[in-house]
């Protein structure tokens, strides 16, 4: 569950967020919308830990982590991906969807790495296994062994959604995932999202997409919140309409 409560946030004399305040209830995926300037990256930033709100709060499965670095937010179990996709260029499509789970370890240092320990060698089984489902998910199974920096950006994005859903995540925030998808990896790319048990924060222009692969969109314009409801009703709401879809 993500709460965010009365979060302002200022640069100099711009109001970027004015006392926002909504909570994406657990499994839940909710999108956030608005037009150019609304507010959308930097409430992303606030909530993924890489800026600090001047006023207000945000808490992740009940733990305030309004001071928490984003390293520490991950380890609460937050999983993000980024506007322009986060690979390792020169790691294969497998070694990078690996190295998400690497940091997990499996107890008994490194002498048990150098004697290769039964334990170590189910565990490295389990982790490919794992690793091969979650690109059979996102339909890109078949380019396991490609270079990542030898990738279009749409398939990219993908493996950017493998790494992020290998370990089950328990809060998902996706910022602009559609960017560069063509429309069956979009339709995909919900599939795979519409799959999790995770609670969802995704920020993006393409409405239609929000609007199939959410439950709830929020909008802002001007750095608030004008509408917080179900895709039927924010589609029909005059508000939101005047200010945004037109
Ligand atoms: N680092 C910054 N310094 C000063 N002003 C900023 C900074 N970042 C954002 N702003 C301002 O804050 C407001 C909100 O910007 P933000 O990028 O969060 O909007 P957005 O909804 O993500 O826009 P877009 O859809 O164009 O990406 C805008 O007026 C923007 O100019």
């Amino acid at each position: 569950m993500i709460d965010i409560s009365s979060v302002s946030v200022r640069f100099g004399g711009v109001h970027a967020l004015t006392d926002v305040t909504f909570t994406v209830p657990a499994g839940e995926t909710c999108g956030v919308i608005g037009p150019n300037g609304a507010g959308k990256t930097t409430l992303f930033d606030v909530v993924t830990g890489l800026r600090r709100p001047t006023s207000g709060s945000v808490a992740l499965r009940g733990t305030d982590v309004t001071s928490t670095s984003a390293v520490r937010r991950s380890r609460l179990g937050l999983r993000r991906t980024f506007q322009r996709p986060q690979v390792f260029g020169r790691l294969t499509v497998l070694d990078n969807v690996l190295a998400a789970t690497e940091w997990h370890g499996g107890g008994g240092g490194l002498a048990a790495d150098l004697v290769g320990r039964p334990s170590r060698r189910r565990l490295e089984s389990s982790r490919r296994a794992k690793a091969g489902e979650a690109l059979d998910r996102c339909g890109i199974a078949d380019l396991a062994t490609a270079y990542a920096a030898d990738l279009p950006i749409g398939q990219r994005r993908m493996v950017e959604l493998a790494r992020a859903i290998i370990d089950d995540p328990d809060v998902l925030l996706l910022d602009e995932p559609t960017s560069g998808l063509d429309a069956d990896q979009a339709a995909r790319f919900a599939a795979v999202i519409g799959d999790l048990d995770a609670t969802v924060l995704l920020v993006e222009h393409d409405v239609g997409f929000v609007m199939e692969a959410c439950e709830r969109i929020v909008v802002l314009d001007l750095g608030k919140v004008i509408a917080d409801a179900a895709p039927a009703r924010i589609r029909e709401d005059p508000v939101v309409r005047a200010a945004y879809l037109g």
